[in-house]
């Protein structure tokens, strides 16, 4: 190859190929050596700018110029790229045979040797790609192109993306060892086509090497059925059929007439492929050693990478390559095979056909509509989302230079531009982490009397004082044996039901569909809580979740309706039948109350994003529940419009969410604090008001810890009057208004409880002489989703148990404004492994994660047949264009935004 510039007069444009959304591209002879044809890609540099092409252009380029360095017969090879005043242009391999998928139409389906065939080359292939930390993402049959002899050779790196090298080598290694949470943590955005789309790219907006694999196994599919095995009537039904894993295999309709059955090797792998969690999908190298390919020898490439155009000799039947100057005699417009079925013998491979331009529209996509109605967010602090796919600077730039050194021919030893610009190292999901939980703990083992305690309404407003508490406790009277779920009768109902009409109930901080396994405690059960003396029992936790093993997965048929108020209760309900209404469903059962001082939360592997783990919620002594989220695939079979109605706040996590209700509390324990004390002298006249009589009359016995200050607490003992009535509406019936009444920690009566003892004692002191930190909100690690406990046998966090005095930080920052000291104060008390970040200040109540719940991503794109939601594209695009112009790497690209600049 020389290294001389080159320019379009360099060669004889043939006939053109094709065109795709940006570029068509032509047939082309090297004037220099007529032997060689190329295809040349041209871009137009105006359409490129108007249809904000810049970025796949550059991809593109950067990423067969990387994959150029080191030929390999599965990819298409790039070999020069030069400008002139229009255009861009991309001299690359000619690739005679056509796509792949042309060539399927024509069978209809392939036989098993060419499955087998074409499976094995691509296999080889997409390793090679993955090889270079290269993700394709926008794998299908018409992507794949048919050289002369009739290889595959894949193209189209317009929607690649690179992995970090580092992280590169360990999504390698984690691959072979089964797909670890590596493997799928590059991009971010929307990308690839609805057909081949992975379920994590549609879920969490993560795609990997997975998500290739999972194309390969769409194609696989695809070659012995006909068409891909998730196409809906339109793409949210497809969306649908991908995460619910709907497809089924029909028989093989071969062109021929022959239907022989398909190949039950293919099935199990794809079956194998098709799996919607990427991390139990079936990694390459597994791939690879799947009874399918027994008898292929990976390390043969010649026999992997032989033509299936030619005769068992190497030779053409019929020679009719007059149409094709220069080629050689083995070019067979003609395709012949040297395999025994060759259901395509007489196909004649045309010309590609033309593609009709694509419009760009900047409608909201099917994927984010799809997405919206499962109610996942597809915004910034969506769950899993990862930094986007998009080019950072670095690239840009590089990917700018690279252009700009049009004229260049790419020089087979030098370094690739994309291992010197590497992609952002993908970071976990950044969450706000949950608020400082500060509840009261001074009475355990009490019921919680509550009434309807749902935020101030006017309807509440209307209800008299007298009107007696509906008391509901959670805690059963007789000891209660194991059974699962945990929808006995030993709940009381709750006397409200959620009105499914009204999807956004505001007094609702999160609802969703859960698996709700309880164990309750039998007489000889754990006589210990979980949380012993101070200390997580694991091990405990660990051989609880193994004894249940089979019934928490069983427990899966009994999906519940998990709803958290915020004013702490949590409640499930049925998800049964109408039919069954009257007999089970329907009506919330009361689970617990997150301010009960005897309810301790604990993670058990619990991540949200990759729906795992468990949420354990033990009442002490009592009952124990494991909480487990539903696959996608399971939600997705939910209507959509009982979903929509019922499923509140996604987007933020069960255990922040719990957080968020203890901290509701306490803030409302701190206003009504306040409320209760006057510093007005005229209000202080006025008479207790009745709901103040009623909290009063109806306070059950639980004390609070937070004490206001004395001069408050005086002034507030005699002047009842909430100085602001939305306050005194909001104010929990529970909170008494006069400090004096309240028990004291040291008073709370312990007998019987085993953390009474002299043990407890111990660890009590030990608090007290850390100032009595409170076990509280955990890290923000332990809300990040991609958390995984560090190490096995610790694999449990007690989120929030409080069994700690707060009476004496509490009484130094009484009041809201100071939450951010008490928050540095309430750090969390974890098994001891996870590092704990401070704690933010508490915020004021809003509850934006549910505002944001429907709306879309603004910068999204429909393009072509492909899919993109660029997370950071707003601003990148931004930076991108500004980077360009200022500092001109490339003169082609400069010409490009000087031309952008005009319009
Ligand atoms: N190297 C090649 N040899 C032969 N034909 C090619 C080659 N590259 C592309 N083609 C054909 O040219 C057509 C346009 O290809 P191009 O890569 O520009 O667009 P595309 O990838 O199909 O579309 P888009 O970029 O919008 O996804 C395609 O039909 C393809 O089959």
């Amino acid at each position: 190859m020389t290294s001389r510039k080159r320019s379009p007069h360099d060669f004889i444009f043939k006939e053109e190929l094709g065109h795709g959304s940006y570029s068509t591209v032509f047939k082309a002879l090297d004037k220099k050596c007529p032997n060689k044809i190329y295809a040349i890609k041209v871009c137009s540099k105006k359409h490129i700018i108007q249809e904000a092409k810049v970025k796949y252009v550059t991809i593109e380029k950067n990423t067969m110029n990387l994959l150029a360095q080191k030929h390999h017969a599965g990819i298409i090879k790039l070999y020069y790229t030069f400008h002139d005043e229009e255009n861009l242009y991309f001299v690359l391999d000619y690739a005679p045979g056509g796509e792949l998928l042309s060539l399927l139409h024509r069978t209809g389906t392939f036989n098993d040797l060419w499955t087998r065939h074409f499976t094995v080359q691509l296999i080889d292939a997409l390793e090679f790609i993955h090889s270079h930390g290269i993700i394709h993402r926008d794998l299908k049959p018409e992507n794949v192109l048919l050289d002369k002899d009739g290889r595959l050779m894949i193209t189209d790196f317009g929607a690649a993306a690179t992995i970090d090298s580092n992280l590169s080598e360990n999504s390698t290694r984690c691959n072979s060892d089964g797909n670890s949470v590596n493997d799928n943590q590059n991009c971010a955005s929307f990308v690839g086509t609805a057909e081949y789309v992975s379920p994590e790219l549609l879920l969490y907006n993560q795609c990997g090497y997975g998500s290739d694999i999972w194309a390969l196994g769409c194609m696989i599919y695809q070659f012995v059925q006909g068409h891909p095995p998730f196409r809906g009537e339109n793409e949210l039904k497809t969306f649908e059929k991908i995460v619910a894993l709907d497809y089924s295999w029909g028989p093989n309709k071969r062109i021929n007439n022959s239907s022989p059955p398909v190949n039950p090797l293919v099935i199990n792998l794809v079956r194998k492929i098709l799996v919607v969690e990427v991390n139990e999908r079936i990694p390459l190298k597994l791939v690879k050693r799947h009874p399918y390919f027994a008898k292929i020898d990976w390390n043969d490439k010649a026999k992997i990478w032989r033509g299936i155009w030619q005769n068992s000799q190497g030779q053409p039947e019929q020679q009719t390559s007059g149409a094709l100057p220069n080629l050689p005699q083995n070019v067979l417009p003609t395709r012949q095979l040297h395999v025994i079925d060759t259901p395509a013998r007489s196909i004649q491979i045309t010309k590609q056909r033309r593609k009709k331009p694509t419009k760009v529209s900047n409608t909201t996509s099917s994927i984010v509509v799809w997405r919206k109605r499962l109610g996942i967010s597809a915004g910034k602090d969506d769950l899993g989302t990862v930094p986007s796919a998009a080019p950072n600077d670095n690239n840009i730039l590089n990917a700018t230079a690279a252009v700009s050194s049009s004229n260049s021919v790419i020089p087979p030893n030098s370094q690739p531009i994309q291992a010197q610009a590497k992609r952002t190292q993908p970071v976990a999901p950044t969450r706000i982490p949950p608020k400082v939980p500060i509840i009261s703990n001074s009475v355990r083992n009490k019921p919680i009397s509550r009434q309807n305690t749902a935020l101030p309404s006017p309807v509440i407003r209307s209800v008299s004082p007298k009107q007696p508490t509906s008391s509901v406790s959670s805690t059963p009277s007789a000891p209660l044996s194991l059974s699962a779920p945990s929808t006995e009768a030993q709940h009381q109902d709750v006397p409200q039901t959620l009105d499914e009409r009204n999807p956004i109930d505001l007094s609702i901080l999160k609802q969703d569909y859960v698996f709700i396994y309880g164990i309750p405690y039998k007489d000889e059960g754990p006589a210990m809580s979980l949380n012993s003396y101070n200390e997580i029992d694991n091990d405990l936790i660990t051989s609880l979740v193994e004894q249940h093993k089979e019934d928490l997965k069983n427990s899966k048929l009994f999906l519940q309706l998990l709803t958290l108020k915020k004013n702490g209760m949590l409640s499930y309900k049925n998800t049964v039948k109408k039919d069954d209404e009257k007999n089970l469903g329907n009506k919330e059962h009361l689970m617990a109350n997150i301010e009960d001082t005897d309810l301790s939360m604990y993670d058990f592997e619990f991540n949200e994003l990759s729906r795992k783990g468990f949420l354990i919620l033990e009442k002490y002594k009592n009952k124990l529940w494991f909480i487990s989220l539903p696959s996608y695939s399971i939600l997705s079979k939910i209507p959509f419009h009982v979903v929509k109605s019922l499923t509140i706040n996604n987007n933020e996590n069960w255990v922040g969410c719990f957080f968020r209700a203890r901290q509701l509390l306490e803030e409302k324990q701190i206003l009504d604090k306040i409320s209760n004390v006057s510093f007005d002298s005229k209000v202080s006249t006025q008479s207790p008001s009745p709901s103040s009589t009623s909290r009063k009359d109806h306070t059950p016995s639980i004390g609070i810890t937070v004490a206001p200050p004395s001069r408050n607490s005086k002034q507030g003992s005699q002047n009842k009057v909430p100085q602001n009535n939305i306050i005194k509406e909001e104010m929990p019936s529970r909170v008494p208004s006069n400090v004096k009444e309240k028990p004291s920690v040291n008073s709370t009566p312990l007998t019987g409880h085993p953390r009474a003892s002299s043990g407890n004692d111990t660890s009590r002191t030990t608090r007290r002489a850390n100032g009595g930190l409170p076990n509280s909100a955990p890290s923000v690690s332990a809300y990040n989703n991609n958390t995984v406990p560090i190490s096995n046998h610790r694999s449990t966090t007690n989120l929030m148990n409080n069994k700690s005095n707060y009476s004496t930080s509490k009484k130094e920052n009484p009041l809201p404004s100071s939450s951010s000291s008490s928050t540095t104060k309430s750090q969390p008390k974890t098994a001891g492994y996870r590092q704990l970040a401070p704690s933010p200040p508490l915020f004021p109540m809003e509850f934006p994660a549910t505002k944001e719940k429907y709306s879309a991503p603004s910068n999204m794109v429909i393009s072509s047949s492909r899919y993109e939601v660029l997370h950071t594209l707003n601003s990148s695009q931004t930076n991108f264009d500004r980077e360009i112009a200022s500092r001109g790497a490339s003169a082609a690209f400069r010409s490009l935004q000087k031309n952008k600049k005009k319009k």
